[in-house]
């Protein structure tokens, strides 16, 4: 499903919106638990929205990061950006453009986001090491921050920043929490997967990190577990908590019925930091998972600070 669309020339008829968005559903639910149990909480328009979105970030993603990655050039981004641009403006190539093309209608979303994130993964054909941290972030920004503005936009704000007529929508968005969550998610991510990347040939750790926890490359690749590492990943583990922090201060102003779902995934994902703890930091050799069962546990938590907080 995720590769590029057959020749132009090959004209078939597209489904229609409403099997579009079905197939969106049915790979969003098959690639991310925690994200789709997100979406399940949110109110039918929204949630279908969210799984278009969805599809294409992980279609852009696979692009770098799939089976077929090694095929990928900064032409092969060229063409999916001209592609892009055509889902902009009215015209879907496959069947799941067409649901991105609906949702962009409904929501009157922003290109510009959508582009960052192309950015972002041409960042991954060239770049395997991030000097510092502001660096990371930049990245960080455009692979994950761009998704927390895309469904901020579907989600709408709380109707009671919205009281006055004169009162610009813009001023209240909390665009600095949303990108944050993105960013806390992405860092997450790559403590996550820090030894199956490294193995790759990709470092997303900071150099800098590095040089100042004394560990080299070298033990990144060996899978080095020491007090060194432990100390270098609780750094790490703090940075993404701080994220964590900056974006359920923006929950509040979201839409009654979408702080449920970003409360959800924001607990459920950043649990992943709280296993790699209790796993003793080995990131290499245990892959840090959230259950199932851990998940539900968590939802009446998440119920109670949407009430709230
Ligand atoms: C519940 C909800 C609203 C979810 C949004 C779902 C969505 C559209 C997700 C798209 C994710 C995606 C495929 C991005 C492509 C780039 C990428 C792979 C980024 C990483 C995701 C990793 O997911 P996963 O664990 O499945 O990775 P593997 O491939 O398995 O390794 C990321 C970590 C980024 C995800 C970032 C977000 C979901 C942004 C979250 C921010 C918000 C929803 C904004 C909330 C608003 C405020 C004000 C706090
Ligand atoms: N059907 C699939 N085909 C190919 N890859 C898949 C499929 N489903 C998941 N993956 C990939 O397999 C890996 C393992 O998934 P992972 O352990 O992250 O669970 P998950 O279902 O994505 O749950 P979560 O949302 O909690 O991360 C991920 O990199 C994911 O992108
Ligand atoms: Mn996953």
């Amino acid at each position: 499903m995720l590769q590029l669309p057959e020749s132009s020339f090959c004209q078939r008829t597209l489904a229609s919106v409403e099997e579009a968005y079905e197939r969106c559903r049915a790979i969003t639910a098959e690639y991310s638990k925690t994200f789709y149990l997100g979406t399940i909480l949110m109110p039918p328009p929204k949630r279908r929205a969210i799984w278009a979105i969805y599809v294409w970030c992980r279609r852009t993603d696979e692009l770098v990061d799939g089976p077929a990655a090694s095929l990928t050039t900064n032409e092969t981004l060229d063409q999916w950006e001209e592609r892009l641009e055509k889902i902009f403006a009215g015209h879907p190539d496959d069947d799941f453009d067409v649901a991105l093309v609906d949702t962009i209608e409904q929501f009157s979303l922003d290109i510009q986001p959508f582009r960052d994130m192309i950015e972002g993964q041409r960042m991954d054909l060239y770049r395997s090491r991030y000097e510092t941290f502001e660096e990371l972030e930049l990245y960080c920004y455009r692979v994950a921050g761009t998704v927390g503005l895309m469904s901020t936009a579907v989600m709408g704000l709380d109707q009671r920043l919205q009281s006055a007529p004169w009162d610009d929508p813009a001023a209240k968005t909390p665009i600095d929490e949303a990108i944050a969550l993105g960013i806390a998610n992405q860092l997450t991510n790559i403590l996550r997967d820090v030894g199956e990347d490294a193995r790759r040939g990709r470092i997303y750790l900071p150099m800098e990190d590095l040089v100042r926890f004394d560990y080299t490359e070298d033990d990144l690749i060996k899978g080095v577990v020491d007090e060194r590492w432990k100390a270098l990943m609780q750094f790490q583990i703090e940075r993404a908590r701080k994220f964590y922090t900056l974006a359920e201060q923006g929950i509040s102003a979201l839409s009654e019925d979408a702080r449920l779902p970003v409360w959800s995934a924001l607990m459920l994902y950043s649990q992943i930091l709280d296993v790699i703890e209790r796993n003793g930091y080995d990131n290499f050799e245990q892959r840090a998972y959230v259950s199932g069962r851990k998940k539900m546990l968590s939802l009446p938590i998440a119920w109670l600070r949407a009430k709230v907080l």
